[in-house]
């Protein structure tokens, strides 16, 4: 499903991460590393969002060369998310459904399935980080994405909305077949996520634990 060919990402001179060719099948993996071992890096360079050396792609949609294409088929939720304040979240939600294409009525679903209703159209300046949290994970299901990557998913949401997630990321995957990368100091339960696989990174490098 996901490619990476003679990846590096350094900041300035400091290498972060190398990954020299592997292929990552469909599934849901749980990236696990140490405090600054390079997740949120590998995950924004997934998105399209860093840059880096090397290849990254979707099947045979290279991220570099067919930009807009490989975008469109990913979708991120970073751990902290930052949004314009002034926003409403349902403008903020209209914005992502327009630019994913998503369909008419799937905005609302996702609302409403989080319980996010009450303060729809309230602004993302008077949001609470659970708050903003939760939007954040109703823009990342949002179209029909191939990989969906979520950057400490469970940081500060409360445990409804938790299962509402687990129950989301198994419906996509089953349904849709729809591959998810997390990332998580807090454990994934693997009871709810099954056919949950992990991935290390340590000492610069990624390791398959499957
Ligand atoms: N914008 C940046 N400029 C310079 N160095 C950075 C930048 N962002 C991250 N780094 C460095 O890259 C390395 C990996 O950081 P990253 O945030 O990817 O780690 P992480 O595994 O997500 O950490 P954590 O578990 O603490 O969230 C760290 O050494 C960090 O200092």
């Amino acid at each position: 499903m996901l490619h990476f060919n003679q990846f590096e990402k350094s900041y300035f001179d400091h290498l972060v991460l190398k990954i020299d060719n592997i292929k990552l099948p469909e599934g849901i993996f749980w990236i696990k590393g140490s405090n600054g071992a390079g997740k949120s890096t590998l995950l924004k360079a997934i998105a399209g969002i860093l840059s880096f050396k090397g290849e990254i792609a979707i099947g045979t949609v290279y991220l570099k060369n067919h930009g807009v294409s490989y975008r469109k088929m990913v979708n991120f939720a970073a751990a902290e998310p930052l949004f314009p304040e002034f926003l409403s979240g349902a403008e903020m939600i209209a914005l992502f459904a327009k630019a994913k294409g998503a369909i008419s009525g799937q905005a609302e679903h996702l609302i409403t399935g989080i319980g996010m209703q009450d303060y729809i159209n309230n602004p993302l300046s008077s949001y609470s980080s659970g708050m903003l949290k939760k939007l954040s994970l109703v823009l990342a299901f949002l179209g029909k994405p191939k990989l969906i990557l979520l950057d400490e998913p469970l940081n500060t949401i409360d445990a409804e909305s938790l299962e509402v997630l687990y129950r989301w990321i198994n419906e996509k995957h089953e349904k849709e077949r729809i591959s998810f990368i997390l990332s998580s100091h807090q454990p994934l339960d693997a009871l709810k996520l099954p056919g949950l696989k992990q991935i290390n990174i340590e000492d610069k490098k990624l390791t398959l634990n499957f």
